[in-house]
């Protein structure tokens, strides 16, 4: 196993990401939520775009970074563009920003065969031989893919509950992929209490990543305060 890889290995990850159209947008802003999440104890970061992906290098080069470089949707996309890594140019780019892992959008599409993801992760893996490759995927059938490839180093739940919404963390996911496939796999997605760890874990996952109930504090004000109000209409 390769040792960034291992690395991962019972680590949370911490995923720091912040949207153009969030007040956290911008680099230096995620340099400080990396700061962040290594100061409560993060040894690995999610980290989306070579510029924040560098800014968080700059900060130690014993982090291990799991770099994305997120294409964000257009008028007239959908759900069938992929978005996370989407070509071998966009992981060139993390790879070069610094990062010890890529991850990348492992999802079938009507816009993405099964031929084009084979060929992208094949591409990848002989330009980047050292570089660990997470699959985030939707459904069992790309992990399976994914896994067969001999081209992906982790297997991710990372996009399950886009297509099809579901409550919480895809435990149900992760127990499937540990029965079936010996690569290690990442729990990610919607995990916002604790008990969504002891389900995960005890579904076998090999490490969790968290992002928006890190790191996205507008959505998490969004969250306690529909709470509140909610019990203020019930008591009315
Ligand atoms: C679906 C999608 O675009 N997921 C993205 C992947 O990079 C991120 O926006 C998520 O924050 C990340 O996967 C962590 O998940 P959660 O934020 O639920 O803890």
């Amino acid at each position: 196993m390769k040792t960034c890889v291992n690395a991962c290995l019972g680590q949370l990850i911490v995923s720091c990401q912040a949207y153009e159209d969030t007040p956290l947008y911008g680099a230096e802003n995620m340099k400080r939520m990396v700061q962040s999440a290594m100061l409560g104890g993060a040894k690995v970061v999610r980290c989306c775009w070579p510029q924040d992906i560098r800014a968080a290098r700059s900060l130690s080069p014993d982090l291990i970074i799991i770099g994305i470089n997120k294409v964000m949707p257009q008028v007239g996309d959908s759900l069938d563009d992929v978005f996370i890594t989407p070509t071998f140019e966009k992981a060139r780019e993390v790879v070069e920003a610094g990062a010890d892992l890529l991850a990348l959008d492992a999802r079938i599409t009507k816009k993405r065969g099964k031929s084009e993801l084979l060929e992208l992760l094949h591409q990848i893996r002989e330009a980047f031989p050292n570089i660990g490759v997470m699959a985030d995927c939707a459904a069992y059938e790309e992990c399976q893919i994914c896994a067969q490839s001999g081209a992906v180093d982790i297997l991710s739940t990372t996009l399950s509950g886009l297509v099809k919404p579901i409550e919480g963390p895809d435990t149900e996911l992760v127990r499937q992929l540990k029965a079936d496939f010996t690569l290690p796999v990442n729990a990610e997605g919607r995990i916002w209490e604790l008990k969504d760890i002891d389900a995960v874990v005890e579904a076998g996952a090999d490490m969790i990543t968290i992002g928006t109930a890190i790191t996205r504090p507008h959505l998490i004000t969004e969250r306690f305060l529909n709470h509140y109000l909610q019990l203020q209409d019930h008591a009315e």
